[in-house]
This record gives C-alpha cells, sequence and structure tokens, in this order.
C-alpha cells in the first residue's frame, strides 16, 4: 500500500447515546479510491465527516498528512478536502459556474483565473461550457447536478476528495456514466478519494480500496480482488452476495479485453467505413448477421451501444446481449471507434475464474 495519508486511530463517535462509530483503526491510502460500503447507519457518513472536522470524534484521532487533524485550522482544512454529497446540496439562486467556483471565490482568485478553471473542470466533467456555465440547478437534470457537485469539489483542486453518495441519486444507467466518467477523470487526476456507496457494484468498481463496515465498526478492509477472493466472516461473504462471477465482470475494464480493430472484421465497419449516407456525429455503422446468414449494415448511437474503454465487462455483457452482438466497439473520448471486446473473451475470462 502506498503511505497511509488519512489515518484513523481509535475513533469513536456518540451523538448523545448513540454509538455511530465504535473504534475504527483504519489507514486510508495516498492517491486511490477508497470504498466505504455497509448498512444504513453504519457510520459511513460520520466517519469521513470526522475527517474534515465537520463531526469531532469523542474518542480517538484522525491524522491527516501525519497530524491531527484537530491541530488544523478548520478553513485551511477544508480547502484541502473537496466535499460532495448525495442530494448535490447545489446553491440554487446561483449559476452553475458560480456553484463551480464557490471555493475559489472564497480563496480569492482572480476573475481571468476563476473563468478558466470553471471552462476546465466544464470540460472534464463533459459538460458544454457555453451550454451549461450560465445555468441554474433548476434546469439541469438529476446526472448532470451530480456532475456540476463533482465539479464543485474539485474547485480549488484539492488533494482530498470526501464523496458521501455522490451518484446516490441518479438511475442505473446514468450511474454507470457517471462512474467511467469518474474513473476516467481518477486516472487522470489522482487524488486521494474516500467515496461512500450502498451500490456494491459500484463499491468493486471504483475502488482500489474497499472498506467494509458494520455497527460503527470496520469488518474488513482490502483490494476488491482480495475481498472477493476471500471474504474474512460469514457477514462478509452475505454481504458481497452469491454471483461472484458478475461481480469479478464489474471489477474489469472493456479496455483490459479489447483487441484492436481489424479492417477485415466483419461485426463493424467504423465510423469511416462502408456508408451510403452520412453519419451523424457519435452514430456507427455496425454489421448484423440476419437469420437468413446474411449480413445487413445498420446505425447505432455510439452512446447508447458502444462502451468506454472504461465501461466494466458486466455492462458490455448487457449491451451485448441487448443487441445480440458478438462483439461491442470500444470508442475512444472523440467517439472514434478504437477496439472491440468481444463476446466470446468475456466468456473465457469467465470460465478461468
Ligand atoms: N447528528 C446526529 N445526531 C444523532 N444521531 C445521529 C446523527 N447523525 C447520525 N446519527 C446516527 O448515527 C448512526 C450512524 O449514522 P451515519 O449517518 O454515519 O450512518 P451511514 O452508514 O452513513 O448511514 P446511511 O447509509 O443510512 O447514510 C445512525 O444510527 C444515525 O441514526
Amino acid at each position: 500500500m502506498r503511505e497511509a495519508i488519512i489515518e484513523f486511530s481509535g475513533v469513536e463517535v456518540k451523538y448523545g447515546e448513540v454509538e455511530a462509530l465504535r473504534g475504527i483503526d483504519l489507514k486510508i491510502p495516498g492517491e486511490k479510491v477508497t470504498v466505504i460500503i455497509g448498512p444504513s447507519g453504519c457510520g459511513k457518513s460520520t466517519m469521513i465527516r470526522t475527517v474534515n472536522r465537520m463531526v469531532e470524534p469523542t474518542r480517538g484521532t484522525v491524522r491527516y498528512q501525519g497530524q491531527d487533524v484537530k491541530t488544523f485550522d478548520k478553513i485551511e482544512l477544508r480547502r484541502q478536502m473537496g466535499y460532495a454529497i448525495q442530494n448535490v446540496g447545489l446553491i440554487p439562486h446561483l449559476t452553475v459556474e458560480e456553484n463551480i467556483l464557490l471555493v475559489p471565490r472564497l480563496l480569492g482568485w482572480p476573475e481571468d483565473r476563476k473563468k478558466k478553471r470553471a471552462k476546465e473542470l466544464l470540460d472534464l466533467i463533459g459538460l458544454d461550457a457555453g451550454k451549461y456555465a450560465n445555468k441554474y440547478p433548476s434546469e439541469l437534470s438529476g446526472g448532470e447536478a451530480q456532475r456540476v457537485g463533482v465539479a464543485r469539489a474539485l474547485g480549488a483542486d484539492p488533494p482530498v476528495l470526501l464523496f458521501d453518495e455522490p451518484f446516490g441519486a441518479v438511475d442505473p444507467l446514468k450511474r454507470e456514466e457517471l462512474q467511467d466518467e469518474f474513473i476516467r477523470i481518477q486516472r487522470r487526476l489522482r487524488k486521494t478519494v474516500l467515496f461512500i456507496t450502498h451500490d456494491l457494484s459500484e463499491a468493486i468498481r471504483l475502488a482500489d480500496y474497499m472498506v467494509i463496515m458494520k455497527d460503527g465498526v470496520v469488518v474488513q478492509a482490502d483490494a476488491p480482488e482480495r475481498l472477493l477472493k476471500e471474504p474474512g466472516s460469514d457477514f462478509v461473504e452475505q454481504f458481497l452476495g452469491t454471483d461472484r462471477t458478475l461481480q469479478r465482470l464489474t471489477l474489469l475494464t472493456a479496455d483490459r479485453i479489447a483487441k484492436p480493430l481489424r479492417a477485415e472484421k466483419e461485426e463493424f465497419v467504423g465510423l469511416s467505413g462502408v456508408s451510403w449516407k452520412p453519419l451523424e456525429e457519435g452514430e456507427i455503422l455496425a454489421k448484423f448477421k440476419k437469420d437468413s446468414g446474411e449480413f445487413a449494415y445498420r446505425t447505432v448511437r455510439v452512446s447508447i451501444h458502444a462502451a468506454r474503454p472504461y465501461a466494466s465487462l458486466k455492462e458490455c455483457v448487457s449491451r451485448l446481449l441487448a443487441l445480440g452482438l458478438s462483439a461491442i466497439p470500444v470508442v475512444d473520448d472523440s467517439g472514434k471507434v478504437v477496439a472491440e471486446v468481444l463476446f466470446d473473451d468475456i466468456q473465457r475470462i469467465t470460465k478461468e475464474g
């Protein structure tokens, strides 16, 4: 493990009679995604709130970069830690840009630097600055609002991100897209992330390190591969569910098994392939085998039927089944088909299990 950047030692939190945390000892690795998961009420939110001092431990110590967080000025500490929550908490009378720039504004950044940063962040989260910067939160879809919440947490480029179910209120398909984006962004930015979720697939997908909690204590913490292979107790085994094969497909991303697209490959023709009508942006031409055995071409929307390099193999399987194809194209950030994932290869991996 990389050196711990946040460390919990004997941390207890009591709210009156309620013991929310009952002795947490945990090291959070730097520049990795640590996902905290566990039943409702087990103390997940309380735990991450002790890091930015929204909650003070009744006992024990939380350290950031080796130093007790109590010794930091609260404001100074929170500048280092972006925070995003489930219902986003965007301020309704501020525009998207003003919401994203809350912290830079507090820090007194000059106007041109703030403008530049807002554009950068909107680009990063995949929202067009021209279209979105001046919108108000009420004019955004749930998924867009969540993205803006994430952008706001990234505002002044803090090294630590505390995410409390940031994708909680989004429907499952959009949620997978947000996870793809998150993985893409994290591969670039390498933040230290503490991420809470209720969703096991999301946890397994995003986590470098996964912490399973129950009743205010940590039951097991390890890399998701190891947890799936060696659950340390009946509780963890039950929690991870019986379907470990599918969970393993959640762990692997399309780019891990994608093959470069071969020109003669019959299933797909790329964007510049055979075409009798101009393709619209975001469309590709796919070649389908009809029942008669002949091939027919059909255009498909890349956004739905192609996978991003960071899509999970589980997502690839569901798209392959929905389309009745034996391979799915993988598109890069510009929408260009760069590779394909073969159903046979996914099956092979599953068998190797
Ligand atoms: N401000 C508070 N005052 C009193 N009790 C609280 C307070 N905040 C949380 N609790 C209690 O502490 C326990 C842990 O709550 P916490 O929100 O940390 O759990 P959680 O795992 O994040 O829950 P969920 O998954 O439902 O969000 C729960 O029993 C909760 O009811």
